[in-house]
């Protein structure tokens, strides 16, 4: 008989497994998705020199309150005006433009009147209006961006106005996908006897695992016997660095894989069984410093053990600060507690008036076949295996699934 182990220990498990990160350099808009590898710092202020914010007239403030300012030249953007600005006088400034030596205020149009080229303040400002200071968006030497972030649009932006072209990242982790199982079979493929399926877990998996980074190796429904089956891992083990599969790891007599893992492959099996559902069959198992990940066939059930143990190794391989999205929600409904075990249970989210708030309508229950409850806005509501039964209004533990699509 199998040992069964906690939830809880099989998550101390998989953290423990050493992983070796690699990093490349990308094009800054080719890292998109991507973890940084090294801390971004600022070579230089931004901006570089007292700035205008506005269209106006660059002046000194102590003359705010002369009768008029002469215009002695015009500074647009993307000029150095050689001009200085001296007492009485003012020097017509455009936004982006730098400020004129010897001016710190800029005054807009709309607060003055210009006749000839003369300008009368009717409105006006404090000391240094409209001046965007050395530094006010970033100083030399700042960490603006830290090893570990995702980048994304406003980390690409930031990027480009350092002028850095290429960033270091660490690779990605390549995951090879495939489901077995003798009454599976793949898209398009045409039915021969009623009790044959369509095979949904390796496509499930390949969007869920390419969605939060990972290259996928999609191996497809892989034909339900020794040889088959052995070839598969033989040859993923070779060009992935996690190899995932669905189906065949329960007590049946046909459950070939977890035979292939521990025999075949003599894989070092570090759990096979945790007391979680759905999902209680789920083997982890490690091959060359290679990791498998045996899953359950059940739609539903691999599908959340693929989210609760493939993501952490995609984060760990990435390197990143990413973590799963559990958070607290309001239940609205009495919910009983039905095994001695951790549940993972789909329901509705939404948030209102500050608070996530679960409920169940229209979901459906039966088998950990059903894939389709993790439509819609879905989450897991989450009990403990030693936790009791939950009361309408308690505030439970809940994992967000949208943000993980
Ligand atoms: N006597 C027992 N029977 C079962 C137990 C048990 O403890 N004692 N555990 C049950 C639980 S819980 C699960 S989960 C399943 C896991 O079994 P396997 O991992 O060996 O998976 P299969 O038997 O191959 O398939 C289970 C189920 O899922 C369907 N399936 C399989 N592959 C796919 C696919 N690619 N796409 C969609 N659906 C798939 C398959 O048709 C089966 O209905 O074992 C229980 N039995
Ligand atoms: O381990 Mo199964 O996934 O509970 O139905």
């Amino acid at each position: 008989m199998r040992e069964f182990i906690t939830y809880k220990k099989s998550l101390e498990i998989l953290e423990n497994i050493k992983i070796t990160h690699s990093t490349k350099r990308l094009f800054i808009s080719d890292a998109i998705g991507y973890i940084l590898a090294k801390d971004i710092i600022a070579d230089h202020n931004s901006p570089e020199f007292p700035t205008s914010g506005m269209d106006g007239y660059a002046f000194k403030y102590e003359d705010i309150n002369q009768d008029f300012l002469e215009i002695t030249d015009k500074n647009p953007a993307g000029f150095v005006v050689e001009t200085n600005v001296v007492n009485g006088t003012c020097i017509k400034t455009f936004t982006g433009s730098l400020m004129p030596k010897g001016s710190d205020t800029l005054i807009p149009i709309e607060n003055v009147e210009v006749s000839g080229n003369k300008i009368k303040i009717t409105k006006p400002v404090t000391k240094g209006f409209a001046v965007r200071k050395i530094g006010e968006n970033y100083r030399k030497d700042e960490i603006l961006i830290q090893k570990g972030t995702k980048i994304g649009f406003s980390e690409i932006g930031v990027l480009a106005s350092l002028n850095i072209v290429q960033i270091d990242v660490y690779v990605n982790p390549t995951i090879a996908v495939a489901s077995t199982g003798s009454e599976i079979l793949d898209l398009g493929v045409e039915k021969t006897n009623d009790s044959q399926i369509r095979s949904s877990n390796h496509l499930t998996l390949e969007a869920l695992f390419k969605s939060n980074g990972a290259n996928v190796l999609q191996m497809g429904p892989v034909d339900d016997n020794l040889e088959n089956i052995t070839y598969f891992f033989e040859n993923s083990l070779k060009n992935a660095d996690i190899v995932v599969t669905t189906g065949g790891v329960s007590v049946g007599d046909y459950d070939l894989v977890q035979d292939v893992i521990k025999d075949k492959l003599k894989a070092e099996v570090l759990f096979h069984g945790v007391l979680v559902k759905p999902g209680m069959h789920i083997l982890v198992a490690l091959k060359d410093e290679k990791i498998i990940v045996a899953l359950p066939g059940f739609a539903y059930s691999s599908t959340i053990c693929a989210i609760l143990y493939v993501l952490p190794l995609i984060y760990k391989f990435r390197n990143s600060n990413e973590k799963l999205p559990f958070v607290k929600a309001k239940i609205t409904q009495d919910f009983r507690k039905s095994q001695d075990k951790t549940i993972f249970t789909a329901c509705n989210v939404k948030y209102e008036n500050n608070e996530y708030v679960i409920d169940f309508v229209g979901k459906k229950s039966g088998t950990s076949a059903i894939l389709t409850n993790m439509l819609g806005n879905p989450a897991l509501l989450i009990q403990e295996q030693n936790s009791s039964d939950i009361k309408n209004g308690d505030l439970v533990d809940i994992l967000l699934l949208n943000n993980l699509k």
